[in-house]
């Protein structure tokens, strides 16, 4: 894989087209991921958010080491604040201020407590259960809609009742709050996981073989993190709150104190009627305050997890210079020109050894009313061919690709038929009879896949390197890290991505450029097959071509072979050996690309063909020149 040339890039990569830069500047180095990546952008909200929850904090741990014994009675009675008693005393005598400080870390404690356990719950509750499915699912929701029904106050009020006295500490009264408390986070977080489960990038992954803790931890999780985070930071909130009240009720915790217990002993020593506020005014406002503070660092969550939502910080000195040489735009008209000829882009007509066979595949979506997607279908895919099927939308050209990798799901099932896979090594693999774990190890590996709307298969809180290290590290444990970071910018230079672009995340590159990673992400591990279901349908004409004739360049450099889907036939004649065409669920016609074009002989495939406005000229010239010559 060393010895191959770079690609020359289309147009819509900005500057790096022609692979990396020999000498890059600092400002096109690849963003700091990890830790530094984490940083938010500071903002008025967020520095008053944590200056009030750290002070808070602060006074709650260090405080009590700081004031004397908040029980210390003395006979002076109640005083308003002075000099000596910043807080004055309670109508024993006691000090109010060594008491709230007291007070803040207990009822810090137990929403700490509080926080911890009911997002752990809803979390396990939420996201395994909307992840795993099927009867675990329906055992979590069931659980969790019963927890969600029954009243949250009154329980605690009888749970907390009936625990005697002496067992009810901190701890006992922390739990009884978690356990009433997240059952309604728990269906969000099931709703949110459900809807990332289908998203494209957890189908690559899973596609990828990344086993399924890993999925769930690094594909859907960070997902989740804003939102279990203000879950968390609520969760405490409420505990704090919840606690508050059932002291004040006199059902909090026994032995020891919190600021509930203040504002309990406060209303039973008349502290309003008396008007010492000094009593009950501070306990409440450390409690307002505190909720004040997380809330505000709460709007400030999705910033710090969410990289698209950061503002960048303006590059300074030599950076700046860099950018600017980075975004210098590139002449689009010439970018063809410029390239040169590849020496691999003469079409290889001769018929070549089979790589995948395809015999009378069937498969069937088995609903209430049974679709018949895949009919009798036989192919056979040459070592090093581009095999372009065609067929208009629902003729069955996804199914069958599914199908093909074994990646089709109930109601979808393959009724009879083989899908042969003959290995570069000698061997023949019966793709269908596959057990799980031989499957995981075949895909990616030997057979990749580039979904439809592939520039969205990215997971957008990940780094590129990350996306693109995960699927080595599944496949390749063994390899070291510095060879991992090779190969992966070796990829990204073999299609037309400068590898700077390593460090950054999806929503900081072009459709195109998105499209281009996903090719290499395919590429990583060198597969004898790839296939591609309409990779670039969404992307302007000018980037397609440039990402075809690319894939033209890499084939025939590379030797993989292709079966590219999509429902444009010109597109495939530009680009293909041969064709396909699929029309409800059957192959109508296949040749060679040349013949499809010369002459046609299927009635369908003649009208697909009259569906596009004719891209005149010799067959291949537009994709690999730019060139339309007059045929
Ligand atoms: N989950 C499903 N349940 C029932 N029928 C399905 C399901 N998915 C697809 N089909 C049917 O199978 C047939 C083939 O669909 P498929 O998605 O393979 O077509 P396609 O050629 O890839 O279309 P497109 O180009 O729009 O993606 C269609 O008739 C479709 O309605």
């Amino acid at each position: 894989m060393t010895n191959l040339s770079p690609l020359t890039g289309s147009a819509d990569e900005g500057a790096p087209l022609a692979g990396p830069d020999p000498d890059p500047s600092p400002g096109r180095r690849p963003r700091a991921s990890g830790m530094r990546a984490l940083v938010p952008t500071w903002s008025p909200k967020l520095a008053t958010g944590l200056v009030l929850v750290l002070g808070i904090g602060l006074f709650g741990l260090f405080g009590p080491m700081l004031v004397g014994d908040p029980n210390a009675i003395d006979s002076m009675g109640m005083t308003s604040p002075s000099g000596d008693f910043w807080l004055g005393t309670t109508q024993t005598g006691q000090d109010v201020f060594a008491q709230l400080a007291h007070a803040t870390r207990g009822s810090l404690q137990i929403g700490l407590l509080v926080g911890v356990l009911a997002t752990l719950l809803s979390a396990v509750f939420g996201i395994i259960g909307g992840y795993v499915g099927g009867a675990i699912d329906e055992g979590f929701s069931l659980f969790s809609n019963v927890m969600l029904v029954i009243p949250g106050l009154p329980l605690v009020i009888v749970i907390a009742g009936f625990v005697p006295v002496q067992d009810r500490g901190w701890w006992t009264i922390g739990l009884v709050l978690a356990i009433t408390s997240w059952a309604a986070s728990a269906r969000v977080l099931r709703a949110q996981t459900l809807s990332l489960r289908n998203r494209d990038y957890v189908a690559a992954a899973r596609v990828a073989g990344e086993k399924r803790w890993r999925v769930v931890s690094v594909e859907i999780l960070p997902n989740l993190l804003p939102l279990l985070a203000s879950q968390f930071v609520f969760a405490i909130i409420a505990g704090i709150l919840a606690e508050a009240g059932l002291s004040f009720l006199g059902l909090g915790a026994s032995g020891s104190q919190t600021l509930g217990t203040m504002l309990y002993f406060a209303q039973n020593g008349f502290a309003l009627q008396n008007e010492a506020w000094w009593w009950f005014v501070p306990p409440g406002a450390v409690i307002a305050l505190f909720g004040c503070g997380l809330a505000l660092i709460n709007f400030s969550i999705d910033e710090i997890i969410n990289p698209k939502l950061r503002v960048p910080k303006p590059p300074k000195g030599d950076a700046a210079e860099a950018i600017e040489v980075a975004v210098a735009p590139v002449p689009i008209e010439g970018a063809a020109a410029e390239a040169p000829a590849a020496p691999g882009v003469v079409r290889v007509e001769k018929r070549r050894d089979a790589v995948l066979t395809v015999k009378d595949l069937n498969v069937v979506y088995r609903t209430a009313q049974p679709v018949h997607a895949v009919k009798d279908v036989s192919i056979t895919l040459g070592r090093g061919e581009i095999l372009g099927l065609a067929g208009e939308s629902g003729s069955g050209k996804t199914t069958l690709a599914y199908a093909i990798n074994r990646l089709h799901r109930p109601p979808a099932e393959v009724a009879s038929g083989s899908v042969t896979f003959h290995d570069r090594d000698g061997g023949d693999l019966d793709l269908l009879t596959l057990g799980d774990e031989e499957l995981r190890r075949f895909r990616w590996a030997k057979l990749s896949m580039v979904f439809q709307g592939a520039m969205n298969s990215l997971n957008p809180v990940i780094t590129i390197n990350e996306q693109l290290d995960d699927v080595l590290t599944t496949h390749r444990p063994d390899m070291p890290r510095a060879e991992r970071r090779a190969r992966c910018e070796e990829v990204l230079h073999l299609v037309g991505v400068d590898p700077a672009r390593l460090g950054s995340f999806p929503h900081e590159l072009s459709g195109g450029m998105r499209q281009r990673v996903m090719i290499a992400m395919a590429m990583l591990l060198d597969p004898q097959v790839m296939i591609m279901d309409e990779p670039t349908t969404a992307l302007d004409v000018v980037v397609q071509r440039g990402i075809l004739r690319e894939i033209i360049r890499l084939r025939d450099e590379l030797g993989f072979a292709v079966v590219f889907i999509t429902h444009d036939l010109p597109m495939l004649l530009e680009l293909s050996d041969r064709i396909a065409v699929m029309r409800a669920g059957e192959i109508v016609e296949y040749a060679e690309a040349d013949q499809i074009y010369d002459n046609p002989t299927h009635p369908y495939t003649r009208q697909l063909l009259e569906s596009f406005p004719s891209l005149t000229g010799e067959r291949g010239a537009f994709i690999r020149t730019g060139e339309r010559t007059p045929r």
